[in-house]
């Protein structure tokens, strides 16, 4: 397969290094030391196996190539549309567009560049950290889990299957997209939320008991949105779930965390702030994360020195 991923950051670099070994994958990024480290020296990823390096192509701009089968979208969600709208040729007829991104609503911005029945929303088990420019540390690997706002009527799952099988990632196919990305979200509105305002890794979450209740508090709201939109939430087994992701990556760094570390803007809209939309529109309180999107703000603007 054809397959270009947008953002050679730490999920990018995962995928595209990985889908290197049996597709013709092209990394694109904005930043040129990126790009060039990749050109030159490959992408390192430190996996649970051991160090391996991949050989991807890698550009800045994606001017006067082919469109491709397949773009997987790894910027964070303030970027997609740029990101989409920077690599026009990227995109033809056949073509379909991935995103793995945390958090919801991501169909509303694809669906600008691609029709519905060629958007792919899923949601990944894997999860990394960027060390440098090209240079990755995979902290878990998992199921790619993914579902069509439409039928498969072209039947692409079993072509993607095989190219993502071919290189280690299992591809789940599901049908109810919404109980999908919620079964994901419940862990970025907890766990990552607490991670990104205590600033530690993943492990802290379950060995500090304030830290817990405050996860064990952003659950049960969440679930009883999720419950409250129709969809399916135990809170015992997602508390189960998420003590299990702290206890099984003790220092994995969550995406959140590592924005608000480096002064970047977060996800936090995306993320807890779909929690609050979806709360309004049922009628259910939730004021652990209308205090978590705001201290997050709070968080990001004094490290960009915003007032
Ligand atoms: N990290 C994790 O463990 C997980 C992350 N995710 C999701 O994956 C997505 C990516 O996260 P992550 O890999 O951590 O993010 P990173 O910040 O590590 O990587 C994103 C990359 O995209 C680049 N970029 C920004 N804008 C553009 C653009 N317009 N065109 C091309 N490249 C661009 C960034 O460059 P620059 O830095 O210069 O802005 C950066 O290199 C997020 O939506 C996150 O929620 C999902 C599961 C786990
Ligand atoms: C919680 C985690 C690490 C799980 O993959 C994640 O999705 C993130 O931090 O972005």
């Amino acid at each position: 397969m054809r397959i270009a991923v947008i953002g050679a950051g730490a999920m990018g670099s995962i995928y595209g290094g990985r889908l290197s070994l049996h597709n013709e994958v092209y990394m694109v990024d904005t930043s040129a030391a990126v790009v060039d480290h990749i050109s030159r020296e490959g992408i390192c990823l430190e996996e649970p196996d051991g160090v391996h390096v991949y050989r991807p192509k890698a550009v800045t701009s994606t001017e006067g190539l082919e469109p491709v089968d397949l773009i997987v979208l790894f910027v964070k969600s303030l970027y997609s549309k740029a990101a989409l709208s920077g690599n026009p040729c990227l995109i033809g007829p056949d073509t379909y567009v991935l995103t793995l991104q945390n958090g919801c609503g991501h169909e509303d911005i694809l669906s600008e560049f691609v029709p519905r029945e060629r958007i792919i929303i899923g949601t990944t088990q894997d999860n990394g950290a960027a060390l440098g420019p090209g240079h990755v540390r995979r902290g878990g690997t998992g199921h790619t889990n993914v579902g069509m706002l439409t039928g498969d009527d072209k039947r692409f799952f079993p072509r993607m299957a095989e190219a993502f099988g071919s290189c280690g990632f299992e591809l789940e196919i599901h049908s109810d997209i919404r109980q999908l990305i919620w079964n994901k979200l419940f862990t970025n509105v907890s766990l990552s939320a607490v991670t990104a305002i205590l600033q530690v890794d993943m492990g802290y979450i379950t060995s500090n008991a304030h830290a817990w209740n405050m996860t064990v508090q952003l659950i049960h709201e969440a679930a009883a949105v999720a419950r409250a939109m129709g969809l399916e939430a135990d809170d015992e087994a997602i508390i189960a779930e998420i003590k299990a992701v702290s206890e099984r990556t003790p220092r994995g760094c969550t995406s959140i965390r590592a924005d608000l570390r480096d002064g970047r803007r977060s996800e936090v809209d995306t993320i807890s702030g779909s929690v609050v939309r979806a709360a309004e529109k049922c009628g259910v309180a939730v004021p652990t994360h209308q205090f978590v999107v705001e201290m997050v703000h709070a968080m990001e603007e004094r490290e960009r020195g915003e007032k």
